[in-house]
């Protein structure tokens, strides 16, 4: 059975956490998670827009959300958080990712599906993707989900430790050199993801044990551990994780 936790982190800000007991349950609870919040976006408003994260984490669960009964896919936008600067065939691309897992077994429309251009010089891919996806978000500008991960040095998204896009207030997308792994990258930048009606992160494996507990429970420092710039403005930030990455969570 999961476990629900409210983790209050030392500066009052809250977040919702949901522990799956092994990384089969957090695989299943993850998919179901999204095709719940894009059939109840899609009772309401009609369509449910993404933005998906990219990596190793979400690939199982992409490939269980293919599967997942009943989606109306023609009334699904998928977007993405981030992508590497590389062509969408270079085993690196989240949009390559995406596609194998997810995107290539589902009935979406090809026009509902907007990728980061990661072939094309970054910063006018950015401004590119950012006019693109205003256009197909319309007047609120607001993602329904933002699905987001943590990497092992507390970046989100393409938001890495340090760079100037956690101080964007501005720009919905950006395009940034990141040092530490050696690439352009695109990225949401935090308003843009706060402003999504949900975030959630999907955070997997003991590797992510101890930035995690940094993340959650650590003292404010969004330059160093950007998931921390991560506050959506009108809820809880959701974190489903499995017990191994869970492990270092202190209880209230
Ligand atoms: O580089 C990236 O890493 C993060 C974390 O990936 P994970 O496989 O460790 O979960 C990911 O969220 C981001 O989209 C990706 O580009």
């Amino acid at each position: 059975m999961p476990t629900s936790l409210v983790i209050t982190a030392p500066d009052g800000s809250v977040a919702d956490a949901i522990v799956y007991p092994d990384a089969g349950a957090f695989v299943a609870g993850a998919a179901d998670f999204v095709a719940r919040e894009a059939a109840e976006a899609i009772a309401r408003r009609g369509r449910f827009s993404i933005a998906l994260s990219g990596g190793n984490t979400p690939k199982p669960i992409y490939a269980r959300l293919a599967a997942a009964p009943g989606l109306d896919w023609g009334r699904i936008l998928v977007a993405f958080g981030d992508e590497r600067c590389v062509p969408p065939d270079d085993p690196r691309s989240n949009y390559g990712m995406a596609r194998a897992a997810l995107l290539d077994h589902v009935p979406i429309p090809p026009e509902n599906v907007l990728r980061m251009r990661g072939e094309d010089p970054p910063r006018a891919a950015a401004a590119a993707y950012a006019e693109e996806l205003a256009r197909a978000l319309g007047p609120d500008g607001r993602l329904d989900l933002a699905l987001l991960g943590l990497g092992d040095n507390g970046h989100t998204a393409s938001l890495f430790p340090g760079l100037a896009a956690l101080e964007e207030t501005e720009r919905t997308v950006v395009a940034a050199y990141v040092e530490v792994v050696g690439m352009w990258r695109l990225t949401l930048t935090p308003p843009a993801i706060n402003a999504a009606r949900r975030v959630a992160f999907i955070v997997a494996g003991a590797d992510k044990a101890e930035v995690l507990a940094r993340v959650l429970q650590g003292p404010r420092d969004p330059e160093v551990l950007p998931a921390q710039a991560i506050r959506p403005v009108d809820s809880r930030a959701l974190w489903l994780l499995d017990a191994a990455a869970a492990a270092k969570l202190t209880a209230a």
